[in-house]
């Protein structure tokens, strides 16, 4: 593609300079972006053209991975931007934007008129700013169009569904980009050719070999700045409904021979649909949630979630959810799918561990004790790395012990989410967004657990800020008779090393 306009709502927020203006800038340097770029930001507040050009410059300055030390790269990627005001409820505006877009493509010699309207805004303007697109003519140019747009997509159910008929009237089905920006993180991307390109994997990826499958995002951060929004959301929309099903999604979904399209957003859908539902009155039995006490983190004292600011003194909001999930398809039967997030808990640690059986032990009780179960470790954040447990002999101590195959991908110059999503979506490959067909499964899947909050159906644990959350999440797992892995690595080495000398 050798020309675009990048219209950007909401250019003077928070996303937009920490997180879009980096990622274009690195694609910049990349030369990933396309050679004739017009870049249109948005917002209410007054900026002249060089006071917006300054406030892209700090962002990337401050956020980018890569320094801009090079003055002429710098200007030369500041000059693609253009700044206007409108308030987004405002139709004549749009006329208005319609003629300063038109004037750039002239001026820079676009014909193709390729427009992506990305729109990191709250999403109650979604509908609105999709409807006055098409109204102006801004999305009827003689190229193609695509909407980004960001999460939070909807607030349950049926918000989400009268969203996506907002949207609909404006952008077809495949004009549409929903980021999910766990979707963009390279270790994300890689779990499908980690396991279809690698026969070994490939051959145990099933319930004959795997005993359970544990998904985890622990965050140490709380509520942050964002109470307004977060208390009425909870764990379970901000994390649980996307991301953490997203991850579940690309764990589980068929491989890719299994499939001769190879197409990863089919296969999700097709895996969401195979997802046991929990009804309601079931939530209970497999759902934890959990809210933080004050406590500790990294010899900081921090605040319980009721009293941080903006947060209602007598929330009953989620901070944290685990549960236990069930795929009703004969390669997972049997197979229980635990997934945790949370604020606040001991570490920064978002990975998935997969734990095979073990035939040894199961075979021959505590005779066996001595093997432990292979572990695949794949760490997404904050180090991106895989890992692969196995048993080894020590050969000084002649005892067995866990050994760990590491490898851990390069973190320097590692690309961004941000920069492989907005690449992808230039280049119109949407494998990596969320169609619209597995947002609506995700959220039919995660309706009655939201009714059972809302009714008060499941006990609200609280947890000590810095820990791994309510001790009823690993009631979850005990129940099989299993345990969460690296929750505390010293008490494992203590139980994996056995004397056998
Ligand atoms: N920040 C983050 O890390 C993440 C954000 N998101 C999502 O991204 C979107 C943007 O978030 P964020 O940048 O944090 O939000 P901010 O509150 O920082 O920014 C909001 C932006 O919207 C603009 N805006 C607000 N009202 C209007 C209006 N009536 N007309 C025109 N522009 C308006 C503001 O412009 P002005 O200030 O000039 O009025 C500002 O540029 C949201 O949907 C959020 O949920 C998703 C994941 C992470
Ligand atoms: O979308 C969100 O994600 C972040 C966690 O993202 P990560 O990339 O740091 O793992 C979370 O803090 C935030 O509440 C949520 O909205």
């Amino acid at each position: 593609m050798d020309s675009m306009t990048l219209i950007l709502f909401g250019a003077t927020g928070d996303l937009a300079k920490r997180k879009i203006f980096p990622a274009l800038f690195n694609l910049f340097v990349e030369q990933k972006l396309p050679r004739r770029l017009s870049v249109i930001g948005l917002g209410r507040k007054p900026y002249a053209d060089s006071e917006f050009q300054a406030h892209v410059e700090l962002a990337v300055r401050t956020f980018s991975r890569r320094s801009p030390e090079d003055r002429l790269i710098l200007d030369e990627f500041l000059r693609s931007f253009r700044y206007a005001a409108l308030n987004v409820t405002n139709k004549e505006g749009y006329r208005e934007l319609l003629a300063l877009v038109q004037a750039r493509e002239q001026e820079l010699g676009i014909s193709e008129q390729n427009r992506m309207f990305y729109l990191s805004v709250a999403p109650e303007f979604f509908g609105v700013i999709a409807e006055n697109i098409k109204q102006s003519g801004l999305g009827s140019g003689r190229g193609w169009k695509r909407l980004i747009i960001e999460k939070p997509f909807g607030h349950d159910l049926e918000s989400a569904r009268a969203l996506n008929d907002q949207l609909s009237r404006a952008f077809d089905e495949d004009e549409i980009y929903r980021i999910d920006h766990y979707l963009g993180k390279p270790m994300v991307q890689n779990l499908d050719t980690l396991v279809s390109a690698n026969p070994f994997l490939k051959a145990l990826w099933n319930n004959r070999f795997i005993a359970n499958v544990q998904i985890t995002a622990s965050e140490t951060v709380g509520v942050e700045e964002r109470a307004a929004y977060y208390d009425g959301a909870g764990a379970i929309r901000d994390m649980f409904q996307n991301h953490m099903l997203q991850l579940l999604m690309m764990t589980a979904m068929p491989t890719a021979s299994q499939d001769t399209t190879g197409n990863i957003r089919r296969r999700k859908s097709q895996l969401l649909k195979l997802l046991r539902p929990i009804s309601k009155e079931n939530a209970a039995n497999h759902v934890i949630r959990g809210q933080y006490e004050a406590g500790t983190i990294q010899d900081q004292a921090v605040a319980a979630y009721r009293e941080e600011p903006g947060v209602d003194p007598a929330s009953t909001t989620d901070t944290f959810v685990a549960a236990r999930l069930w795929i009703d398809d004969p390669a997972w039967e049997g197979v229980p799918f635990y997934i945790r997030t949370g604020k606040r808990m001991k570490e920064k640690s978002t990975r998935i561990v997969v734990e095979f059986k073990n035939p040894l032990r199961e075979a021959s009780g505590n005779a066996g004790r001595e093997s432990v179960p292979n572990l695949l470790i794949v760490q997404i954040n904050p180090d991106e790395k895989m890992s692969l447990q196995l048993n080894g002999k020590n050969p000084l101590s002649g005892r067995m012990e866990s050994v760990h195959m590491d490898f851990a991908m390069p973190t320097h110059q590692m690309p961004e989410a941000y920069e492989l999503l907005l690449s992808d979506a230039m280049r119109g490959d949407a494998t990596f967004f969320a169609k619209w067909e597995e947002v609506e499964l995700a959220w039919l899947w995660i309706q009655p657990v939201l009714d059972a909050f809302e009714e008060n159906l499941l006990p609200l644990h609280r947890y000590p800020a810095g820990s791994y959350g309510p001790d009823a999440a690993s009631v979850l797992l005990e129940e099989q008779g299993f345990h969460w892995w690296l929750d505390d690595a010293s008490r494992e080495k203590e139980l994996l090393e056995v004397d056998i000398g």
